[in-house]
């Protein structure tokens, strides 16, 4: 009922004690709250809470016009509503190294369990897309040392995103990777690698965990939770998936209204409210009302 039970501290610890055992964790990114519920039901390590989906959800475009005060508004109501680990999309970080530190602290607070910081010059873009700039390294180890030096929870995950792969190519990658965990990240978020064996070679060129974007229509092939973890990746985020497939379906519905003039023929499609109310707890909310209700005064008798 209500919000998660488990504390944030809790949540980041165990993040780090399954990615310090080598397993591989699988993060879908939620659109909302209660998609965050469904993604734990269903049985997945994490929940992912994507800048391009945030942007989205308020009618923008993702080039940074999201505010880190949105962006944690966003995250804490995301995060409190299971009791799985939520990582988080922090763009550049919002700023210069010193809103940087800002903004892993409002994160910290806002009960996420990590964060990614790119190296892109601001504004940024989609990694997917064509046409992006990369900050140098001085600038990009900055950020994540920034990042490092102001958690206060040892175990919150500052991961380095670098977008370089599509600008400078592969071995730039690396290097950048490299310098990157020299600055203190805890893992590495490569992103618009090509194929597997690209994935592959960042895996075995760092000692900290990779983590692999599996965002449709974009510069990476879609490969298994399998095909990842033999590929040496910890992290596999489908960060837009949900809100494409919900949107998807909004827009067909929505069609059939037009066309049929009633959704008889979508209901199977839908979520059944019995099912909606089982993800919201709907039964507890019952109970406590009723304990309420039935509360009675004893007087004694003297
Ligand atoms: C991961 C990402 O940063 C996001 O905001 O979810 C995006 C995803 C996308 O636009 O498909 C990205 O830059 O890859
Ligand atoms: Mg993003």
């Amino acid at each position: 009922m209500l919000y998660a039970q488990t504390p944030a501290a809790e949540k980041r610890r165990i993040l780090r004690e399954r990615l310090a055992a080598g397993e591989m964790l699988r993060f879908p990114g939620a659109f909302n709250p209660l998609s965050a519920r469904l993604i734990e039901e269903k049985g997945f390590e994490g929940v992912y809470i994507s800048g391009a989906v945030l942007s989205a959800d308020l009618g923008l475009p993702d080039i940074g016009l999201t505010t880190l005060t949105e962006v944690a508004g966003r995250g804490q109501q995301i995060a409190r509503t299971t009791e799985l680990p939520a990582i988080i999309d922090a763009d550049t970080g919002f700023g210069e190294p010193m809103n940087v530190a800002r903004t892993i602290q409002t994160l910290e607070d806002a009960g996420l369990a990590g964060a990614h910081i790119e190296d892109q010059v601001n504004p940024k873009r989609c990694g997917h897309l064509d046409g992006k700039q990369v900050v140098d390294e001085s600038t990009a180890l900055k950020r994540i040392r920034a990042a490092v030096d102001a958690r206060r929870d040892p175990n919150f995950l500052i991961m380095a995103r670098t977008d370089i792969r599509a600008v400078e190519g592969l071995a730039a990658a690396i290097d950048r990777a490299k310098a990157l965990v020299d600055a203190g990240a805890d893992a590495i978020f490569p992103e618009a690698m090509r194929d597997l064996g690209e994935f592959e070679a960042v895996a075995a060129a760092v000692d900290v965990p990779v983590l692999a974007n599996m965002t449709e229509f974009g510069k990476s092939d879609l490969f298994s939770s399998a095909q990842l973890r033999d590929a040496g990746v910890q992290i596999v985020i489908w960060p837009v998936s949900l809100l494409r497939i919900a949107m998807g379906a909004a827009g067909r519905a929505l069609d059939t209204l037009n066309d049929e003039g009633h959704l008889t023929s979508r209901l199977g499609e839908m979520q059944h409210r019995a099912d909606l109310y089982d993800l919201l707890d709907y039964e507890a909310y019952n109970h406590f009302d009723t304990n309420v209700f039935t509360f009675q005064i004893t007087r004694s008798e003297q």
